[in-house]
């Protein structure tokens, strides 16, 4: 049986440098992931060596959403709803998971959107492809953490899986803060195959998405 790396030997953290945004000033982490070479992120604001839990979002790479303006998914609007209620926090953490595409990469989601064209919800995509639904692993989130001291989350996410997994690494959710952003004629059937197929939690208070300014 191949031994399980310690989640410290997952990854090294590397090297920090201040990353002013139009929301506040964070300061950005570099660490690299020994089994691929891949770079993740850590965008931290305030004092979060203090042991209360933190508000946190953890947060999957979309290029297409989060760069390139892509009203396909809710990726883009999420990334800045989330550094925009950290700012508004003054403390906070963002986790940038170069994880693209649920896991798969960014070409195999491209194969993937090319087949929702051709009528494949998001789902069934990944499975045409011969993937899983999520192929996502947030294993380096332990370490990342660890490495502001961090044991407890106030966690952004309408994905209850996400915070199934934080908790099987030990990492305490003491709240669910939703994000829910930017639903729009592009993206409204892939939200509604997220909450029927993938199991989000999507319903929020009117006033709630109201506040957000979006719908
Ligand atoms: N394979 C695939 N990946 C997608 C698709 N649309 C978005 N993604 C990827 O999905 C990831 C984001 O996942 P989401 O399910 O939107 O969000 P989540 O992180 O699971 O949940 P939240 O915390 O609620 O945002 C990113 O890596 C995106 O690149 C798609 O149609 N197919
Ligand atoms: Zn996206």
């Amino acid at each position: 049986m191949p031994s399980i790396p310690h989640p410290e030997e997952l990854l090294d953290y590397t090297t920090s440098c201040l990353l002013p945004t139009p929301w506040a000033q964070f300061t950005l982490h570099a660490f690299v992931e020994h089994s691929t070479g891949k770079e993740h992120l850590a965008m931290t604001l305030g004092d979060i060596h203090d042991g209360e839990p933190v508000l946190a979002r953890v947060h999957s790479e979309c290029l297409t959403g989060d760069v390139l303006f892509s009203q396909r998914c809710d990726c883009g609007a999420q990334l800045e709803g989330a550094l925009k209620k950290i700012a508004d926090e003054g403390r906070g953490i963002l986790l940038y998971l170069r994880q693209e595409g649920r896991g798969i990469g960014l070409v195999n989601k491209i194969r993937a959107y090319r087949l929702q064209e051709a009528g494949a919800d998001t789902v069934e995509a990944n499975l045409q492809l011969g993937f899983h639904a999520d192929a996502r692993n947030y294993e380096l989130c332990k370490p990342m953490l660890a490495q502001f001291g961090i044991k407890a989350l106030k966690l952004m996410t309408n994905n209850p899986r996400k915070i199934d997994a934080m908790e099987k690494l030990g990492v305490t959710v003491s709240e669910r803060v939703p994000l829910l952003v930017n639903r729009n004629a592009f993206n409204n059937g892939y939200l509604n195959t997220k909450e029927k197929k993938l199991g989000h939690m999507m319903q929020t208070p009117v006033e709630a998405v109201a506040e957000d300014g979006q719908l």
